[in-house]
């Protein structure tokens, strides 16, 4: 999967950019505050309706505009287009058409994001890294969408009804049925996944240094306690989830844990080298993918936090697992060194030079 065409308008400072990208490497570079980031951002929009640095879409148009657009095309010439207006309104098309929800635009353009975020795959909350597990599950079970709407639709239901307090067992029943049945069939297609990727992770990390990386392993925790059903653990919790009001068990609960020598690998890691191993996991997701619907990588400023043979490392694992990666940098040698040694198209990187948010390429 590549983009080969992007158009953006009124985005942050980027009046109008139209650009033709090429499979392999595509670099932006210029000043601090030139665009770089808001480019990047752009493509983001574009393959999830919604930008990676704001919830708020009206802080992204730009000044004194009353909309944004961005319009991509892919190498197989399907056309993606999101509108985002100040009055909180937006459209998405596809192929010109209305889309009905944004996973339609994940479907279409696969995604994968390294910028200063990153990090909270490690250090940050459990749902970070459902959601990068369940990136890995939504593109490669297709059947794990509706499962997972199906679970969630269940799962609040029955939290209305805990809130409400002072209520019968009974009345939970009916949605406990919907949150096992999905919930279990949610569990099973993240497990199956997850083996997979598991050994994709692994076999990066094989290629980092083993005195710091040979006892790390990761582990997926179910989200209830293991050795029961999620019919069992929902039962046994049931009494405390009235008290609480909320239920505390169940795949919405799910977890990956990175460890080293039996310590979260954030404690132990270096920040370079937590920034290597969510690296190795997010070429790993992509690997999962298979041939014929690799994601886009967006790199946000490659060279921060990694030295020239880790980055040299992850340039060779995106190659491994994408068609296409925009990458951006401060200084242009120090961010296209990295690819230079990789076969073509790779090692021969287009190269955008973007000031104050005009774009224009070498
Ligand atoms: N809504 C907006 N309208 C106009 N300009 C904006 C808006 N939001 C942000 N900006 C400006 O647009 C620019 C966005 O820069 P961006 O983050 O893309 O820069 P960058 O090239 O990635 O910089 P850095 O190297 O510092 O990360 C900044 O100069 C910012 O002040």
């Amino acid at each position: 999967m590549s983009l080969s065409r992007l158009y953006l308008s009124s985005f942050r400072n980027v009046s109008t950019a139209d650009l033709e990208l090429v499979p392999g490497v595509n670099l932006f570079c210029g000043a601090n505050g030139s665009g770089k980031t808001s480019l990047l951002e752009a493509v983001h929009m574009l393959a999830s309706g919604r930008s990676f640095r704001s919830r708020e879409s009206r802080s992204v148009i730009q000044y004194g505009c009353d909309r944004l657009t961005v319009f991509g095309r892919l190498a197989d010439g399907v056309t993606l287009g999101v509108e985002r207006g100040r009055d909180g309104k937006g459209r998405i098309r596809i192929n010109q058409s209305p889309a009905a929800s944004s996973s339609q635009l994940a479907a279409s353009l696969p995604l994968q994001v390294i910028n200063s975020e990153s990090f909270a795959a490690l250090d940050g909350g459990p749902g970070v890294r459902r959601q990068l597990l369940d990136w890995t599950v939504f593109h490669v079970e297709h059947r794990f969408a509706q499962h997972w709407k199906s679970f969630q639709g269940a799962l609040s239901q029955r939290n209305a009804l805990l809130r409400r307090g002072k209520i019968e067992p009974e009345m939970l029943r009916p949605w406990e049925q919907q949150i096992i049945q999905s919930g279990e069939l949610v569990d099973e297609l993240r497990r199956s996944v997850f083996e997979r990727l598991r050994v994709l992770f692994l076999d990066r990390v094989g290629d980092l240094p083993e005195e710091h990386f040979g006892g790390l392993d990761v582990r997926l925790r179910s989200g209830w306690k293991k050795g029961l059903s999620l019919a069992q653990a929902l039962e046994a919790g049931r009494e405390g989830d009235i008290a609480q009001g909320f239920t505390r068990v169940g795949p919405h609960r799910a977890d990956l844990r990175f460890g080293v020598q039996g310590q979260p690998a954030h404690l132990v890691l270096s920040r370079g080298q937590q920034k290597m191993l969510v690296c190795a996991l997010r070429t790993a997701m992509a690997h999962c993918l298979g041939e014929g619907h690799k994601p886009v990588f967006l790199i946000d400023d490659l060279p921060s936090e990694l030295d020239t043979d880790n980055q040299k490392l992850f340039a060779r694992w995106i190659s491994q697992c994408a068609d296409q990666v925009l990458v951006s940098g401060i200084e242009q040698e120090m961010t296209a060194q990295a690819w230079r040694a990789l076969p073509s198209p790779w090692s021969d990187p287009k190269v955008f030079h973007v000031e104050h948010g005009t774009v224009s390429a070498l």
